[in-house]
């Protein structure tokens, strides 16, 4: 169980989260939706503790994460990977030693800093990106791929780190259509699969609602709505992004990113309306 107890966040005078308090059980499939601005990012790096608290409390499984140090924080880093937008690999390192970095934060230093890695880790690597089904472009250069395939490395560079929760910042909004779905169906087969909780930042409705079981919005840095797809009526996706944003939302879920799951695992997940 992951419990956020009245976290915000400051930046300056900007309160980017405004006392949120979540309890997420591990396993789920999360997506957390939102106009830009909306504070988001905010609280996944504050979860991974790429940004810390400014009030509140993290905590997992009984452990204090808002406020662990050192080898703790590092190893609550493993168990929590991150993805982003911008896939955030090595553009002239092979996919394969890509995916091995995911290893990094349990290695001696300098073994990573001669980039040796064990038949063990090549192994693992190399059935991460069999999973993803990408396994062919492990010796390419990251940067010769597609974004939908580099999106793929790195979420096998996340398994690498045999995490308990993957935390996702928009990881389709650079992808067209198809690799869009390919990446989120990656997801919701690890999540149903391993056990794995997953909370993923999503610009569009109609993805969230095809592939989370449930959906949290915000707005302005609070929790607007917590609560299954089922739940998500017009009315309170107008509070979410505002009568402006509304249509903004909308249109976007009929047009770029528009996607339906391709094989359905779970059974709380419905292909959008
Ligand atoms: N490092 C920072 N310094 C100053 N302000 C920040 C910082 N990071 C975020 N903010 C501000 O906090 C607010 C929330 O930003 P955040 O990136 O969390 O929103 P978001 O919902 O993820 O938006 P987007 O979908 O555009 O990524 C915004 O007003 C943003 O400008």
């Amino acid at each position: 169980m992951l419990k956020i107890s009245h976290v915000s966040r400051r930046f300056g005078n900007k309160l980017a989260v405004d006392d949120v308090t979540l309890e997420i059980p591990q396993g789920q499939m999360v997506g957390i939706i939102g106009r830009s601005g909306a504070g988001k990012s905010t609280l996944l790096r504050m979860i991974n503790r790429l940004s810390d608290v400014s009030s509140g409390y993290i905590d997992y499984e009984g452990s204090r994460v808002s406020e662990l140090k050192g080898q703790a924080l590092r190893g609550w880093q493993r168990d929590c990977a991150m993805i982003f937008q911008q896939f955030n690999l090595v553009p002239r390192l092979d996919v394969i030693t890509n995916v091995m970095l995911g290893r990094l934060n349990g290695r001696n230093p300098l073994l990573n800093l001669l980039q040796v890695f064990s038949a063990d880790e090549q192994f693992a690597a190399l059935k991460a990106l069999e999973r993803l089904d990408i396994a062919q472009t492990a010796t390419q250069w990251a940067q010769t791929l597609s974004g939908g395939q580099q999106q793929r490395v790195a979420i096998a560079r996340a398994l690498m780190q045999g995490p308990r929760m993957i935390l996702a910042d928009e990881p389709i909004a650079s992808l067209d259509p198809r690799n869009a779905q390919i990446v989120m169906d990656s997801l919701r087969d690890i999540n149903a699969e391993g056990k794995i909780t997953v909370i993923t930042n999503l610009h569009t409705l109609d993805t969230a609602r095809a592939y989370c079981e449930r959906i949290i919005g915000m707005a302005a840095g609070k929790v607007v709505f917590d609560g299954t797809p089922d739940e998500l009526t017009t009315d309170v996706a107008r509070t979410i992004y505002g009568a402006d944003g509304l249509k903004e939302a909308f249109s976007e879920a009929l047009t770029s990113t528009s996607i339906t799951p391709l094989t359905l695992k779970t059974s709380s997940a419905q292909p959008a309306p």
